[in-house]
């Protein structure tokens, strides 16, 4: 049998964007929810506005490639952002189609879609059917089209048409393509066949019920259809051309999910990729990274070869209108356009009543302009007692779980924080990329405490105590060394603290920095006075107004402004503007060590450093 090898492609290797639509869907009346109107709107075929949560006399606007409004017929999303791309997977190039967003903005509805609204997956697959039947018999190709079909649910890849199989292996071949060994791939001859095969198979895909959604999706469904040409003619040459249309699951704050055990551990892997994705995306649409992180998740690791590349790619962003949703909407069109974004100059009149900003002001009231009127005000306070889905009135129940309890807490410090001096340094989009990120840790941090919790449940018995105790906390069971015991103390110490574990996040955050502190003071004042012996040479006014000015920076200074600090890379300016954002000013110097990462011997050797540079030394 004749061996096939690879052809060298031609085609430009240049990187290629992400295309990037959003759909907003229609407001759903819902008995809770009324008067409130929506809190985004279209403004023309590529742009929207949102109010801006930080002032709600302000709106932010956002372009994008398209926007699909509410009025949008699932036919006018195809025909303008998927219809176009589809004629490469005939010759042999791949492409795939995304559907992003929260939890029940529209996913599923614009990829599936319903009998009487078929959405983007059926009219692609009949689409492609037409465009091989419309091809030139004397063009001399035979085209054969197969499909595959599967789930990523908890970072696992599941066989949809085979659900009996288990998690299927990503392995790449030596041209680079992306192969899943073992998953079935069913020639189909027209749509009907197509259909038969998809139908039942779409009923294996794991869907739960949670508070937003009451069939919500689990998992990241991806649907491949397979196009390969062969040429009847020697030298028989073949392409194969992938198109992957997937329903993503939805983007979750799992405060409004109400998402708890086997749903918050899905909540955690549906995040990870989704996060992973959004910098895949971001990687590929800012054209800088040198490394595209592809491996960091089963997602886009199968994504490799068809996203970025010589691919067409598509992400259909889906977004609700309701308040409900806001700061869902607020991340996904910020991971959707990253830098697009531009601050609008304050509302006029007439807008804001278009807008009606009650409910933001309702859950930024402790950062809000402040501008609102005293009984608009006491209005909004009664309807956040109320209101399930505020913030404040999770944080208040004793009966919600211990998890959410401290979410909110966080977000909550953080909307507590914010200055407007201090955010008026920062774009919108940063700030929000920052805070992303910090929740990220937070829910690392959350989910390390869960199996903390765990553990601690199994050995303890069946009485209410506390879910952290001294004997059951598995850091303290590691021997310490001599030389790194200071350092494991400072971790381990909070965890001795007698506490409910509602409170461990903030127990914790309090007693490693005070635990910092003493090391600190341990370092830059060493009791044989050698670190900072190049201090004591100084002039004590000069070393203090080189101090100030670097406190300065630090609170004031933007992401450039901190990079320009002696040893702040990119990495760690973006921990300062974090940190800034939860917990506003640095009030002494040394409260730079709380910054993740920042020792107290790093925080020496930046002293060191930023105040000798800052004399020109
Ligand atoms: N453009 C639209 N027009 C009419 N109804 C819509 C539209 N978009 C969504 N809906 C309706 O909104 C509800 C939620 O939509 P859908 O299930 O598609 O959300 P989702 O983003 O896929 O959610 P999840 O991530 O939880 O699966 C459904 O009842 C759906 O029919």
């Amino acid at each position: 049998m004749a061996q096939r090898v690879a052809v060298p492609d031609g085609a430009n290797k240049k990187t290629s964007r992400v295309r990037v639509a959003v759909r907003l869907r229609p407001y759903m009346d819902n008995p809770d929810d009324k008067d409130e109107g929506p809190c985004v709107r279209g403004l023309d075929s590529q742009n929207l506005e949102i109010i801006n949560w930080r002032n709600a006399t302000e709106t932010v606007k956002y372009h994008f490639d398209a926007f699909h409004g509410e009025q949008t017929t699932q036919q006018e999303v195809f025909v303008s952002s998927v219809k176009p791309i589809l004629p490469h997977i005939l010759n042999g190039q791949n492409a795939s189609v995304f559907a992003y967003g929260p939890t029940g903005a529209g996913k599923t509805h614009t990829m599936m879609g319903s009998s009487d609204q078929p959405g983007v997956i059926p009219r692609a697959v009949s689409e492609v059917f037409k465009l091989v039947k419309a091809k030139d018999e004397d063009e001399g190709w035979d085209y054969s089209i197969g499909m595959s079909y599967l789930e990523i649910y908890n970072e696992k890849v599941l066989d949809l048409l085979s659900p009996s199989s288990q998690d299927l292996p990503i392995r790449e071949d030596k041209d680079k393509n992306i192969l899943i060994p073992g998953l079935t791939l069913t020639t189909i001859s027209s749509f009907s066949d197509f259909d038969k095969h998809f139908v039942p198979a779409s009923l294996n895909r794991t869907t739960a019920s949670t508070k937003l959604n009451q069939r919500s999706s689990r998992s990241h469904a991806v649907l491949l259809i397979k196009v390969v040409r062969t040429q009847r003619a020697l030298p028989h040459r073949q392409q194969t051309g992938k198109l992957y249309l997937i329903d993503l699951a939805g983007s979750e704050d799992n405060r409004r999910t109400g998402n708890q055990g086997i749903r918050l551990k899905e909540s955690g892997a549906i995040n990870l990729s989704l996060f992973t994705l959004s910098k895949v995306v971001d990687s590929l649409n800012s054209g800088t990274a040198v490394r595209v992180p592809y491996r960091d998740s089963k997602l886009t690791r199968l994504l490799q070869d068809s996203l970025g590349g010589s691919a067409h790619s598509v992400m259909i962003t889906n977004i609700a209108p309701e308040y409900k949703y806001y700061f869902d909407t607020f991340n996904a069109l910020n991971f959707a356009s990253k830098s697009k974004l531009v601050v609008n100059k304050p509302f006029t009149c007439e807008t804001v009543a278009v807008l009606p900003v009650k409910r933001a002001k309702e859950d930024h009231k402790a950062g809000g302009s402040g501008t609102e009127p005293p009984k608009k005000r006491h209005k909004d306070d009664r309807k956040t007692e109320q209101d399930s889905s505020s913030p404040s009135a999770h944080f208040h129940s004793p009966s919600e779980p211990s998890v959410m309890d401290r979410l909110v807490a966080l977000e909550k410090l953080m909307m507590n924080c914010q200055d407007k001096d201090k955010l008026s340094m920062l774009s919108v989009a940063q700030s929000r990329k920052e805070i992303q990120e910090l929740k990220e840790k937070q829910r690392e941090f959350e989910s390390k405490a869960m199996q903390f919790s765990r553990l601690a449940g199994e050995k303890s018995s069946a009485k209410q105590e506390p879910a952290f105790t001294n004997n059951s906390a598995p850091l303290q069971r590691k021997p310490s060394t001599a030389t790194n015991a200071k350092k494991q103390q400072a971790v381990v110490q909070p965890l001795q603290v007698f506490q409910p574990l509602q409170q461990l996040a903030v127990i914790k955050k309090q007693s490693v920095c005070i635990k910092k502190e003493k090391k600190i003071s341990d370092q830059v004042e060493p009791p044989d006075g050698k670190e900072n012996s190049w201090e004591s040479q100084l002039d004590t006014s000069v070393l203090e107004h080189s101090r100030q000015k670097i406190l300065h920076v630090l609170n004031t200074g933007s992401l450039k402004e901190l990079k320009g600090l002696q040893q702040i890379g990119d990495k760690k300016a973006k921990l300062i503007l974090g940190w800034r954002e939860i917990h506003g000013h640095f009030i002494n110097l040394e409260d730079v060590v709380k910054v993740e990462g920042m020792t107290g011997k790093r925080f020496s050797s930046f002293m060191k450093a930023n105040i000798l540079s800052a004399m020109g030394k």
